[in-house]
């Protein structure tokens, strides 16, 4: 990345130098839980990182080995200057000018690398930074597509939220911005970079999951339907957003969902694909996504089906990778985890006779969700929209709500038929009967209300004097 100046302002050399803060990790139990995923050193590296400099405008210091680097550096470059830099790069980011300091590093994926950062207002986010180097311009472009999706996505809360990027090399830049590629034969130059600046999500579906499942197995409890209600709605919205926008996932699992303050927001469009305008569907051009999560047209995308018609990945596919969320959320796995290995996964997950098996649980509705989810002819999958009007999420109301209206002039006929020889009593449980029966929507005033209630309690009270006699 080009390094032209260095303009601190004077609020972040405070903010950026508070050595207490930064030594801090705000969130170690999700830094302990991507420890398994990344090399313990790069973890430790947050604790150990040495403390940035008070005054970083006057006193920007580098190691020795990379002082003797920049000098060699020059010296072989005969006559050009060493390059400038007025920030240390393994302390920082630059991203548009603008600084973030490095807290440590949350992982890393195939090309690309995420670090928890903090910018000059003390504000911290997610850095991804993905290697674009010597890569051609075709594959390049395919990962600045995913800054394409998240513009798009932008202001929708359920979707992470794309604060700043930077394309390192400004002509494959060019070509993201146009939306075309022209230059299809052209590399990207020595230090391609595609830098994004997120919102910063505390911990994934995947490590929520495997945390609620150890703690339930703990203390023995079953799994909590509001707990799966409240995620469950959330997940659906945000595969719901892109939908409508016409993006399937075709890879979704629980690492794309990323808990941010509390809600659950969609990550990684690495390989999105937006669906052609012109169909229904998106062709697969080749097979993708997580074994455990991936629908069997997704396994069989390069084959045809009985009719001799292609057989496509679209939305369909992606609510059977939530049926798998969902019945790993109600039951601790996923609904082939028996299967190991990659052939005995394909065979059952592509046979249409074969049955997946539900353990018992609590809710009909739910169990009747999952089987909704995960159909396995595509089209008898429900679509999202009619997902968050199922039962499991909004309970039927009762047939019929005047039911305990109904009850007590049950009990009023019951009573006046037993008095029937009792002429007062009569007359008072069929007024009763009818006060009980007066049209609601003609009590307009709170006055009404009260007047109505103290006949009712005035005649109830009368009844019950004339029925403890008659007892
Ligand atoms: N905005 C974010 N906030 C916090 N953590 C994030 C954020 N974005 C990604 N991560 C985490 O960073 C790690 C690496 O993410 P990344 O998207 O680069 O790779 P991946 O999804 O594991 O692999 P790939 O995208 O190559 O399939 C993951 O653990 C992910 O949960």
């Amino acid at each position: 990345m080009e390094v032209k100046g260095f303009d601190l302002p004077r609020k972040q050399e405070g903010c950026l130098a508070n050595k207490d803060e930064l030594s801090k990790d705000p969130c170690p139990q999700y830094t302990k839980s991507i420890k398994g995923q990344d090399s313990a050193g790069d973890v430790t590296n947050i604790q150990s990182q040495a403390p940035p400099p008070k005054d970083l405008t006057l006193d920007v210091k580098l190691d020795p080995l990379k002082e003797e680097k920049q000098r060699k550096a020059a010296s072989n470059k005969g006559a050009s200057a060493p390059r400038k830099r007025n920030y240390d790069p393994d302390l920082f980011f630059k991203v548009n000018g603008k600084l973030y300091q490095r807290l440590g590093k949350i992982g890393s994926g195939g090309s690309s690398e995420v670090h928890k950062v903090i910018s000059s207002d003390c504000a911290i986010y997610a850095l991804k930074k993905i290697k674009l180097k010597g890569r051609d311009y075709a594959t390049a472009y395919g990962f600045c597509q995913e800054i394409e999706y998240l513009n798009r996505l932008k202001g929708n809360n359920n979707i992470i939220q794309l604060i700043d990027y930077e394309v390192t090399d400004k002509n494959l830049l060019r070509e993201v911005m146009n939306g075309s590629m022209s230059n299809k034969d052209g590399r990207v130059k020595d230090d391609g970079y595609l830098y994004m600046v997120l919102e910063y999500g505390e911990i994934d579906l995947a490590h929520m999951l495997s945390q609620k499942w150890k703690e339930m197995d703990s203390f023995n409890q079953t799994i909590d339907e509001n707990w799966l209600r409240f995620y469950w709605q959330q997940i659906l919205q945000a595969v719901n957003t892109i939908h409508k926008e016409r993006i399937v996932l075709s890879d979704l699992k629980p690492a794309n969902f990323l808990l941010v303050k509390g809600s659950l927001k969609l990550i990684d469009f690495g390989i999105a694909k937006a669906i052609m305008s012109d169909t229904t569907n998106i062709q697969r051009d080749a097979q993708v996504g997580t074994l455990s999560y991936m629908s069997p047209e997704a396994f069989m995308c390069v084959e045809s089906d009985e009719n001799a018609n292609t057989i496509k990945c679209g939305r369909p596919s992606d609510i059977w990778s939530l049926g798998c969320i969902l019945y790993q959320m109600v039951y601790g796995r996923t609904p082939f985890a028996e299967y190991k290995t990659f052939w005995s996964k394909f065979k059952v997950i592509t046979d249409p006779n074969h049955e997946i098996t539900y353990g018992p649980v609590s809710n009909p509705w739910l169990l009747d969700l999952m089987k909704k989810c995960l159909a396995w002819d595509r089209k008898k999958r429900w679509r999202i929209p009619q997902l968050l009007e199922h039962p499991f999420l909004v309970p039927p109301v009762p047939p019929q709500l005047s039911l305990s209206q109904n009850q007590n002039c049950q009990l009023l006929d019951l009573i006046a038929k037993e008095c029937s020889n009792n002429q007062d009593a009569l007359m008072i449980s069929t007024q009763l009967s009818q006060l009980l029966r007066y049209p609601m929507s003609q009590i307009t005033s709170q006055e009404q209300q009260c007047k109505l209630l103290s006949q009712i309690s005035k005649l109830c009270c009368q009844l019950h004097e004339h029925l403890s006699k008659l007892g």
